[in-house]
């Protein structure tokens, strides 16, 4: 039995595979104690049986002033996780990206405590790239990592995002039955936010498609709450049967009954697709930092899951296009599912949690 402190900024994208290692952690019979920021707190349902720690956080950049800022609360932060590290004794820390992460690697540094983090995106994202030449792992989500430091390139491990285990349980489930001349069931989702793109160029490009596979749509869309009685009535106009909705908590059990998926290609989403193997549409958020999402999406449409649209690109014309090139019969989209399926990492927080043991042993 080890002692581990898990570090992640307050965002779900950092939350989430974090929590997953907590559970996993706690399951093999260790201590695990979570640093975060105020925001991190405010997830329910995650670490609530957790030992959790807030520290201060500053955000890197900014202009001189800034930089005093961050500098000033990241020292204050830093020095309450040494302080933290004292009692606790952890035999390793892991920081998964976000702003609370960084004073607690540093704090580790510093105590000489073993040190990994675990990358979500294709990018490497700013906090972990400022760490990644003194931790001892970096985890990564994809084969294909960008921005990592070149000292850092001996460390990685490839362990992919841990999804839901309703997401996870769809891997051993059959692509949903598809006729020539049956229901086809379309998800679009824009990610935790919704996407107005997607609602402004999803109803008229499958307005686009020919009549009789138009006939067959049914469409789940999460949509903003401001656009969704403008998709609702765009849907109607189309003649298509479309459930609107702000948030879908069902989304695991609507993407094992969607026969493709529109959406963005945040990094929960991407691994989720991957984990269940379904076609997808792909359209990456253009304002994302570094364009990570066009990189995410990148493993994906190489194997032939997915197909992916910039942003810039995406009018209800490419829409159609690009859906008849991944292809409407059963046969194509049942094999682009395999393909989408043979990007999973099933295993990812078993193999996240295999690491931490392996650098604090
Ligand atoms: C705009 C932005 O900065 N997005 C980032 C944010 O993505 P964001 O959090 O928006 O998107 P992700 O794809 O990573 O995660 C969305 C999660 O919400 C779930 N979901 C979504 C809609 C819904 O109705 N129901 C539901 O359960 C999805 O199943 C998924 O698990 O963090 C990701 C991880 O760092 C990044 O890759 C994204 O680039």
């Amino acid at each position: 039995m080890s002692r581990f402190v898990l570090a992640a900024g307050g965002t779900g994208g950092h939350m989430v595979p974090a929590h997953a290692l907590a559970e996993e952690l706690m399951r093999r019979g260790h201590h695990v104690a979570l640093v975060t920021d105020a925001r991190g707190t405010r997830f329910p349902g995650l670490f609530e049986n957790v030992e959790t720690h807030v520290l201060p956080a500053g955000r890197l950049g900014g202009g001189p002033m800034g930089w005093l800022r961050a500098g000033r609360s990241i020292l204050a932060g830093r020095r309450q996780a040494r302080q933290l590290f004292r009692e606790f004794q952890p035999a390793a820390v892991m920081g998964f990206g976000g702003y609370p992460a960084l004073p607690a690697l540093l704090a580790a540094f510093k105590a000489k405590i073993p040190t990994a983090v675990h990358e979500q995106n294709a990018v490497l994202g700013r906090v972990n790239r400022f760490v990644a030449g003194r931790v001892d792992a970096v985890a990564t989500a994809y084969p294909d990592i960008q921005r990592l430091p070149s000292k850092a390139a001996m460390k990685v491990r490839l362990v992919g995002n841990p999804v839901r285990h309703e997401v996870l349980e769809l891997r051993d489930k059959p692509y949903p039955p598809l006729d020539h001349d049956g229901v086809f069931r379309v998800l679009v989702t824009g990610g935790s936010q919704g996407a107005t793109i997607l609602s402004d160029v999803v109803p008229e490009g499958l307005g686009l498609l020919p009549p009789v596979f138009r006939a067959r749509l049914q469409v789940t869309h999460q949509a903003r709450a401001e656009d969704i009685e403008r998709v609702r009535t765009r849907y109607a106009e189309q003649g298509i049967p479309a459930e609107l909705a702000t948030y879908l908590p069902d989304l695991p059990e609507r993407l094992g009954r969607a026969h493709l998926v529109i959406g963005r290609s945040g990094a929960s989403t991407v691994a989720e697709l991957a984990a269940a193997g379904r076609p997808a549409i792909l359209v990456p958020f253009a304002a994302a930092t570094d364009d990570h999402q066009t990189y995410n999406a990148k493993e994906l449409v190489e194997a032939g899951g997915a197909r992916s649209i910039p942003q810039s690109q995406f009018t209800p014309v490419e829409l159609a296009k690009q859906m008849q090139k991944l292809g409407l019969e059963p046969e194509a989209l049942a094999n682009a599912a395999r393909r989408a399926k043979s990007c999973g990492r099933p295993d990812a927080v078993r193999d996240l949690a295999d690491l931490i043991e392996e650098i604090g042993g």
